[in-house]
């Protein structure tokens, strides 16, 4: 399987079961689309800012409800397999992407899998095990967390090296040198720790060592 980004901003996304799995997915999409989630119960979790829909819809309600709240993906999670189904065909006839909580098998074209995400803007890492071990996706996106807290602030520093030195003329062989010694430089992550201006003071002195002719 391929990751790729969707940006969510202004959509519907609709979440079937609202147990403890139906709420975790209902935070993650509620950072950007408006969230519905519909369950004749609701576990004790939080569910952001999603609207929640008291309902217990038989599997031949299931176009009905999607037809309603016209979602862009629908994210079938509850713990009854053929309103799962009822949900999945649904959602496919109406040219919606599906995310099963309980397949890790193969996916067919538009069912999609949510990975563990590393969040720190303007930077996304998403993590997956093909379905086989989903303890370790979050392991592992708790140990990205934990190594690289100021990716965010790294992306924006470089991000605004790039412009600068591009408004600079420097030609693009020595800008993409500068640019990766900086991501790869130990002393400007540190540095970051203690604030983007520290990490842009170090920053510009690891470029000055940037001989010109390097490749
Ligand atoms: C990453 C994360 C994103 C999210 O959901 O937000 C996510 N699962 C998470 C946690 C987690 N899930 C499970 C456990 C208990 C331990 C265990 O069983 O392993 C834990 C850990 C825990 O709870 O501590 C159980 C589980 N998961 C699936 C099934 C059904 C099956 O396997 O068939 C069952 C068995 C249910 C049962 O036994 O009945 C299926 C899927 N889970 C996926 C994603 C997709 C594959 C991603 C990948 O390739 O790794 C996939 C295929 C579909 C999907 O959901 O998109 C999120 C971590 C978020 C974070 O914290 O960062
Ligand atoms: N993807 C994952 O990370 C993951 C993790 C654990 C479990 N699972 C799978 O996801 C499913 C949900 O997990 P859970 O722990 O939230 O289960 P759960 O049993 O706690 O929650 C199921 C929810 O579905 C609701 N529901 C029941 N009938 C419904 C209906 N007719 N319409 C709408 N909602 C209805 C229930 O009220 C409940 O809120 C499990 O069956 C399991 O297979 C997936």
């Amino acid at each position: 399987m391929i990751p790729l980004m969707h940006d969510f901003e202004g959509e519907t996304v609709l979440v079937v079961g609202g147990g403890p799995v139906g709420a975790r997915k209902a935070r993650t999409f509620a950072t950007e689309a408006s969230v519905v989630v519909l369950s004749p119960e609701f576990a004790d979790r939080a569910f952001a800012d999603a609207e929640t829909v008291r309902a217990a819809p038989a599997p031949e309600d299931a176009a009905d409800w999607v037809e309603r709240t016209d979602p862009v993906l629908v994210v079938v999670a509850t713990d009854d397999p053929d309103l799962n189904d009822a949900f999945e065909a649904a959602a496919a006839d109406h040219g919606a992407l599906v995310n099963r909580a309980d397949d890790h098998g193969e996916q067919s074209f538009g069912n999609v899998v949510v990975p563990a995400t590393v969040r720190d803007d303007p930077v996304t890492l998403a993590i997956a095990t093909g379905g086989r071990a989903p303890a370790l996706s979050k392991y592992l996106r708790e140990r990205f967390e934990d190594e690289f807290g100021t990716a965010g602030l790294m992306a924006e520093l470089v991000g605004d090296l790039r412009e600068d030195l591009r408004d600079r003329g420097v030609p693009p062989a020595q800008r993409r040198d500068a640019v990766r010694l900086v991501v790869r430089s130990r002393e400007v992550w540190k540095a970051l720790d203690s604030g983007r201006s520290n990490g842009e003071q170090v920053a510009r002195d690891v470029i000055g060592e940037l001989p010109g002719d390097q490749t």
